[in-house]
């Protein structure tokens, strides 16, 4: 059984949420019905959504799917690097938090820190990005490879009108978090989420099932300082949950 919470962070001043009769963002059910509906409203140019959770939580599952109920099938940027973590649809970009690491995979070795500890992100760049893009001003975004785990040359990205940004920490730094227009944290049981993380990494990813092993181990106690045992930082005061059987 895989339990799924999502937690939700009221919106701020340009915008506001309401429970409507038709549902425009949810959780599709095992039996195909819909559960906590809401309704995104707001004036600004762009919003901007915070998706944090773990590695291997389904994020990037998620975002690809609710990318397309947004407008249009989502894909990476045309004729750039193709690993980039990018996925773009008519309407929404979503750019993933890992370009932000400030140390490469070798550099965090060096350091003894993992991806999760914020001394491995670059928190300044990414408060000034986010808020570029929200100000509808295009940035140049670093692209941080999961597969060579190098940081690469940049991409371009322009304002969409709707930005989601997912990773480890969209809400860790109190400036980014005061950007976002609706947060959402996907708390996947450690189980489910190990399995996942397990099987993308070695298809995805070239790891080998000891390393992934390892760095599940060397993360876990990051994991409760830094996401999962920090709700005031990654969490909302709402709650949303969805239990698949
Ligand atoms: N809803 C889901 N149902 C089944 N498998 C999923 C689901 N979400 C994610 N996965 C699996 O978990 C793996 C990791 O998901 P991913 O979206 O890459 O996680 P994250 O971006 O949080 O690291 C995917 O490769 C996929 O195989
Ligand atoms: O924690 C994550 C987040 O990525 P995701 O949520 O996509 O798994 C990754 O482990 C780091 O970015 C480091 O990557 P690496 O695995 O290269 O050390």
């Amino acid at each position: 059984m895989a339990v799924c919470t999502v937690y939700t962070v009221q919106a701020l001043s340009s915008c506001s949420i309401s429970s409507p009769t038709k549902t425009h963002m949810g959780l599709k059910t095992k039996s195909g019905r819909f559960r906590g509906g809401y309704k995104i409203t707001c004036s600004g140019d762009t919003i901007v959504i915070g998706l944090a959770a773990d590695s291997g939580c389904g994020k990037s599952t998620f975002m690809r799917r609710l990318t397309s109920v947004f407008g249009g099938a989502a894909s990476p940027p045309k004729g750039g690097n193709p690993d980039s973590n990018t996925l773009i649809s008519d309407t929404t970009t979503v750019i993933c938090l890992d370009d932000y690491h400030s140390l490469d995979r070798t550099g965090r070795k060096e350091k003894g820190v993992t991806a999760l500890d914020p001394r491995a992100n670059d928190f300044d760049l990414m408060y000034e990005q986010v808020k570029a893009l929200k100000d509808g001003v295009a940035v140049d975004k670093p692209i941080y490879n999961h597969v060579s785990g190098l940081l690469d040359p940049p991409e371009l990205i322009k304002p969409p009108k709707i930005l989601v940004i997912e990773g480890l920490h969209p809400m860790y730094d109190q400036r980014v978090r005061d950007l976002l227009d609706f947060s959402i944290y996907l708390d996947i049981s450690n189980e489910v989420k190990f399995a996942w993380k397990i099987q993308r990494d070695m298809a995805e990813r070239g790891h080998s099932l000891e390393s992934i092993k390892a760095s599940i181990e060397a993360r876990k106690p990051d994991f409760d300082a830094f996401i999962g045992g920090s709700p005031a930082r990654c969490r909302g005061d709402a709650s949303w949950s969805l239990v698949l059987k």
